[in-house]
């Protein structure tokens, strides 16, 4: 790889992408982009009833999250920097597919695509993936209230979701290189070893 990378973690909700992107940022002495949580004002409503919120919960997500990406592209990527982040604006396409329907979900995909297209791929996607028991067990163990809401079949959904989006991308954007974790084996925070496996990956990938 010649430039500095662009680098995302991907992964259903819990996978672990805040964690391990931190746990990379610090181990390659990298700077780290972590999406913003804590401001959502619908993510509370959205649980209780998605058909009602999900379009302005999207909305919200995409124009942070291209805003954020905006700025990464000013401060690093143009700069010749690497980069890590938590996540990757083509994870609004795979929530947005799942929670809209109909004309909304048909708006939802324009503006998308209009935000998105001109904007850099990353150049390595670390995706992790964990089966429904891993997913509901560190979201417990994360302990956010409004996420007790969440039901099983949506988080299963997602994880098919994630699975099918990732098989998609490989064949469409063949720059990216995708590097899949098994979350449900490999476990980066509690085994060191483990865990340095995955940063000399990253480290060579970057070379
Ligand atoms: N490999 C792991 N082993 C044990 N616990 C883990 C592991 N990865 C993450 N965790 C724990 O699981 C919880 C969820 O992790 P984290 O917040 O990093 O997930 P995330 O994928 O960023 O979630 P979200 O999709 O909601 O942003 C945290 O409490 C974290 O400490
Ligand atoms: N519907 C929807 N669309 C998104 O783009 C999106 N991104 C994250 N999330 C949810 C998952 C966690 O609960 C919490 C933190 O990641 O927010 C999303 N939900």
């Amino acid at each position: 790889m010649k430039h500095a990378p662009f680098i995302a973690v991907e992964g259903p909700i819990g996978a672990g992408k805040t964690t391990l992107a931190s746990m990379l940022a610090e181990e390659l002495q990298l700077p780290v982009i972590k999406e913003i949580v804590e401001e959502n004002p619908f993510l509370d409503k959205f649980y209780q009833n998605m058909d009602d919120w999900s379009f302005q919960l999207e909305m919200f997500f995409l124009c942070n999250r291209y805003k954020q990406l905006e700025d990464t592209v000013i401060h690093y990527i143009d700069k010749g920097k690497p980069v890590i982040s938590d996540y990757h604006i083509y994870k609004n396409l795979i929530f947005g597919e799942r929670t809209l329907k109909g004309t909304k979900r048909d708006k939802y995909r324009q503006i998308y695509h209009v935000l998105t297209d001109d904007l850099p791929k990353p150049d390595i996607i670390l995706y992790i993936k964990a089966d429904l028991d891993t997913l509901l067990r560190r979201i417990a163990k994360r302990g956010r209230s409004f996420e007790e809401a969440i039901e099983t079949a949506y988080l299963q959904q997602l994880i098919e979701d994630y699975d099918a989006a990732m098989a998609s991308l490989a064949i469409r954007e063949p720059s990216t290189t995708i590097l899949t974790i098994d979350g449900n084996l490999i476990d980066f925070v509690e085994n060191r070893e483990h865990f340095m496996e995955i940063a000399s990956r990253v480290k060579e990938l970057m070379q």
